[in-house]
């Protein structure tokens, strides 16, 4: 597979990892990610991930039922832990190696987060995945993502998503709304497109890292965004 990137950062939405469940952990759903991350490794795409825990917990939806905010978020940061250690233990079980990384320390669970040893791993042939969020509350792993991929320099962005790109709308509430095929930065701003939060979007534009939103539960798609078809939307 001939592919327009060296490096990438995948970020994948845990509330699709729960697959039909709705909550918690589909393991065919993990599998299925775990075969097509595997694929685009042995083409030889250096890849790291970042895993969001929606399936498990958010800190938003905590705070509505009286948590705590910054405890809710630091438990949906856990949550990303948890769904991370999943995706490491999928992945080696098809006989990719991959490595854990940690926004806070928690040695042994996995190593803490720097820039360099991430981007080791992936020169080593292994997966990073870069999990905890940025480490702080009030922020989400789609800015997570946008931060990690600048660190380590990827090429792009691919938020694999469980819609097919980006919309004039959310398709899933409204049956009229229409696909872009690419978009500015500013474009999603202006148009109030909540596929992604703001603050992602901004530090993507800021540091000129392009986004491709496309849907990651289909096998084989990933690898075909790599290689350049026009599947999903890109941000530029
Ligand atoms: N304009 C839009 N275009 C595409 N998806 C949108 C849009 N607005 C809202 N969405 C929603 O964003 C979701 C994708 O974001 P994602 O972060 O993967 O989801 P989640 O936060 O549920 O894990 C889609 O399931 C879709 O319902
Ligand atoms: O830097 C971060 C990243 C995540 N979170 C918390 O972790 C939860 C799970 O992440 P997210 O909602 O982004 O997951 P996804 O939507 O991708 O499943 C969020 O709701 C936040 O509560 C946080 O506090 N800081």
């Amino acid at each position: 597979m001939r592919t327009k990137y060296n490096r990438i950062l995948l970020k994948l939405s845990g509330e699709s990892l729960a697959g039909g469940k709705g909550h918690g952990i589909d393991t065919e759903r993990l599998n299925a990610y775990a075969q097509q991350i595997s694929e685009i490794v042995a083409s030889g795409v250096q890849v790291a991930i970042v895993i969001g825990g929606g399936n498990i917990f958010r800190g938003l939806q905590g705070a509505s039922k009286g948590f705590d905010r910054v405890k809710g978020d630091q438990m949906g940061m856990l949550a990303t832990v948890i769904n991370s250690l999943a995706l490491s233990s999928a992945l080696g079980a098809v006989g990719q190696p991959a490595k854990v990384y940690t926004a806070i320390n928690m040695f042994p669970i996995g190593e803490h987060y720097s820039k360099w040893r991430a981007i080791e791993s992936m020169e080593r042939g292994e997966v990073a995945i870069i999990s905890g969020g940025t480490g702080n509350p009030f922020f989400t792993t789609d800015t997570g993502s946008a931060l990690r991929g600048i660190e380590v320099e990827a090429d792009v962005m691919l938020k694999g998503t469980r819609v097919d790109g980006i919309y004039t709308a959310d398709p899933e509430k409204d049956p009229t709304a229409t696909k872009f095929s690419e978009i500015t930065y500013d474009e999603v701003y202006t148009r109030g497109l909540k596929v992604m939060d703001l603050t992602a979007t901004a530090l993507c534009k800021e540091n000129g890292l392009p986004i491709i939103v496309f849907d990651m539960d289909t096998p084989g798609n990933l690898a075909r965004v790599l290689s350049g078809e026009p599947i999903g939307t890109l941000v530029y």
